[in-house]
């Protein structure tokens, strides 16, 4: 399955040799002009494809999503690359396990699929800081996305790894890689910097040799400083928008070519406080059977999100920062879970009107798996645990520092200080310029205040003696990956004030909370000997077996606040219960140990614990937390309802 390099060349030459070497009869992919259209090894080919995120799905879990895309009719995939999932820290590289996009390569090959590759630099994608590692902003002034220096440094350093290890991936070279896209939406965004576009594109073509097509995709808005000459334009837009006058503004751009949407958007994504998205089915479908009876080729976007799991999900800010929920469901085809739709099996119809459909059946939706109610047991606060969680001790400063200073990129930091004058009178304590990055979880001597929140008027009034501890749990929600004009630090970006004293001399605790739940894991905790009345951020867990296989399920935390979860030490992503829409998290059946085995999982709950810790685990999804006001009734009468009404309100 290897393509092509049988001299074993080191990777930087192959794309200079291949212009001197003559090419043995490999695959070709180009536009033909004359007839608006795409020719695969000289045919005539227009390729209907579909998104799905090869870091949003476990491994093992690949070749199933992919075989069901194939049997749905698609002839392609579309992926991004998410930078910041392959070099976690400068020059450190990670392309092992869930983060091996060439095995990832290899199935879709084995599933008979070509690949649209979207390697970035930045891929938006919903993803934390649209793929760009969070580093970047040690360097505070760094201008991302331009032809800042810096940046540009970063991104050939980048690209000098990856663009190598694609290159024997080319269609052309024996690989499945058909298209390449530089950037994405770039004339979305404010800098529109073309020598920045110009640098990327001559990069590609100095990495990738001069065969493979090269394309950008923009909004109809963005058209104009999206696309660069020598790039293939194309558009993405959704099934409210107007086809006929978005491609007529494409073909502004290549008055000939085929037409192409890049990203057709079956659903939508989901942000914490907000209703959940949906795309209905007779609108999805008519605009796509309308762009097949035009020739245009497709990407449908997504059509098997997935998960965000860990930290990883990104955010907006439209006069509010809205971080994107864990579930990647977007309404897609293919559900979180790896069910096919109702929504799949009408486009499936569509395609098939257009070009032949591989015969035999869509497997079923997988069997799933209820069980619980489970207690929890108490661990401790996580106060308790700060000389684990920090081994290596604070970092002291006058002001308070940001993660990226510390180079803490995802999660937790605690800030503590000490009040130097006694606090009688309930005094407001407050983080000025919205500088709370992105939530604040209060602690006086350990007991807990309560919550500040970025972009939220809240009071909070504290007491506390002299000498007292004020400690500032700092929760990184995801960093802005669309559209954000300016770095999205995070952590307390200006000192806080209590009554009209500027708190300064604070220590700061990086927490690597993910390397003390996988030591802690599989043991359970000995039980808190002196049991402490929770409050604030504190750990529960539970130990349990699975008896016979393990299948999918939906954790379901009744009563609960905000938290991290993790099961068998991984690091299934946030609940927030308080404010959905989504209730429930998609725990993958790989994840857990089958035939009696013991699973654990933890939680770390940021607020407030239910008056009974217990969790379930149920057979079905609940992301629209008015569906799960009418379900959870039907489930047992113990469990109340615990969500919000819709709107943001409280916690
Ligand atoms: C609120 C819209 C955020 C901007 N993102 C848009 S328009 N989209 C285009 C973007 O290219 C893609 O990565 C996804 O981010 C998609 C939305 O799912």
């Amino acid at each position: 399955m290897a393509p092509k390099n049988p001299l074993c060349l080191p990777s930087l030459l192959l794309p200079l040799l291949t212009l001197l070497l003559p090419q043995a009869d490999s695959g070709s992919f180009v536009v033909d002009r004359d007839h608006d259209r795409f020719l695969l090894d000289g045919a005539p080919f227009r390729y209907v494809s579909g998104s799905l995120h090869y870091f949003r799905v476990p491994r093992v879990l690949w070749a199933d999503r992919l075989f069901k895309m194939r049997m749905s009719g698609l002839n392609a995939i579309q992926f991004y690359v998410p930078w910041n999932y392959h070099e976690p820290e400068p020059g450190v590289y990670n392309f092992n396990g869930s983060r091996d996009l060439f095995a990832f390569l290899r199935e879709a090959t084995l599933a008979n699929l070509l690949v649209i590759l979207r390697p970035g630099p930045y891929i938006c994608a919903e993803w934390d800081m649209g793929g760009l590692p969070a580093w970047l902003l040690r360097n505070p002034k760094i201008h991302l996305r331009t032809s800042d220096p810096d940046f540009l440094a970063a991104v050939d350093s980048w690209f000098k790894v990856l663009l190598p290890k694609i290159y024997p991936w080319l269609y052309h070279n024996g690989g499945n890689i058909i298209s390449i896209q530089v950037e994405n939406e770039y004339g979305s965004y404010r800098a529109c910097d073309m020598n920045y576009m110009r640098h990327l594109a001559g990069l590609f073509r100095a990495l990738l040799g001069d065969k493979i097509l090269l394309f950008t995709t923009d909004g109809p808005e963005g058209l104009k400083c999206g696309s660069l000459q020598g790039l293939y334009t194309t558009v993405d837009f959704g099934p409210a928008d107007n086809m006929t006058k978005t491609f007529a503004l494409l073909r502004k751009y290549e008055p000939h070519g085929p037409l192409v949407n890049s990203e057709y958007y079956t659903g939508w994504l989901d942000y914490w406080g907000q209703n959940h998205s949906t795309r209905s089915i007779p609108a999805v479908t008519k605009g796509l059977e309308n762009m097949l009876k035009l020739g245009a080729s497709v990407n449908m976007y997504m059509f098997h999100g997935g998960t965000n799991f860990g930290y990883w999900n990104g955010a907006d800010e439209k006069g509010r920062f809205l971080p994107i929920t864990t579930s990647y469901d977007y309404d897609a085809p293919i559900s979180e879970s790896g069910d096919p739709t109702p929504k799949l099996f009408a486009i499936r119809n569509v395609i098939s009107k257009f070009q032949e459909i591989p015969l035999g059946p869509l497997p079923p939706p997988s069997p799933k798996m209820m069980l619980g109610p489970l207690t929890l047991q108490l661990d401790g606060d996580l106060l308790a645990f700060l000389d684990l969680l920090c081994p290596q001790g604070p970092i002291r400063s006058i002001l308070p520092m940001t993660f990226e200073a510390v180079k803490q990129d995802h999660g937790f930091m605690l800030y503590r200080t000490y009040l130097i004058h006694t606090v009688s009178k309930p005094t407001q304590f407050w983080v000025p310029n919205n500088g709370v990055h992105d939530r604040a979880y209060v602690m006086v001597d350990g007991v807990f205040q309560g919550v500040l929140e970025r972009n939220m008027k809240r009071n909070l009034f504290l007491t506390g003696k002299m000498g007292a501890k004020l400690d500032v749990l700092l929760e990184n929600m995801g960093r802005l990956s669309f559209g954000s004009n300016s770095s999205d630090f995070k952590g307390l970006l200006e000192p806080p004030i209590l009554g009209q004293t500027i708190l300064t001399q604070w220590l700061m605790f990086p927490l690597k909370i993910d390397n003390l739940v996988k030591r802690w894991f599989p043991i359970q905790l000995l039980k808190s000997s002196h049991p402490q009345t929770p409050s604030g951020p504190t750990f529960y867990s539970t130990v349990f077996p699975i008896f016979g296989s393990s299948r999918d399920t939906f954790l379901f935390l009744p009563g609960w606040t905000k938290g991290q979860v993790w099961i068998n030490g991984f690091n299934l992503g946030r609940y927030w219960t308080k404010r959905g829409p989504q209730q429930t998290l998609y725990v993958p059946r790989p994840l857990l140990f089958p035939r009696g085995a013991l699973n654990k999982i933890t939680l770390l709950e940021l607020e407030n614990v239910p008056s009974h810790p217990q969790i379930q685990f149920l057979d079905r999804p609940i992301l629209n937390n008015t569906l799960h006001k009418t379900y959870i009734y039907s489930l047992s009468a113990d469990v109340q309802s615990t969500s919000e009404p819709m709107e943001l309100s409280g916690h």
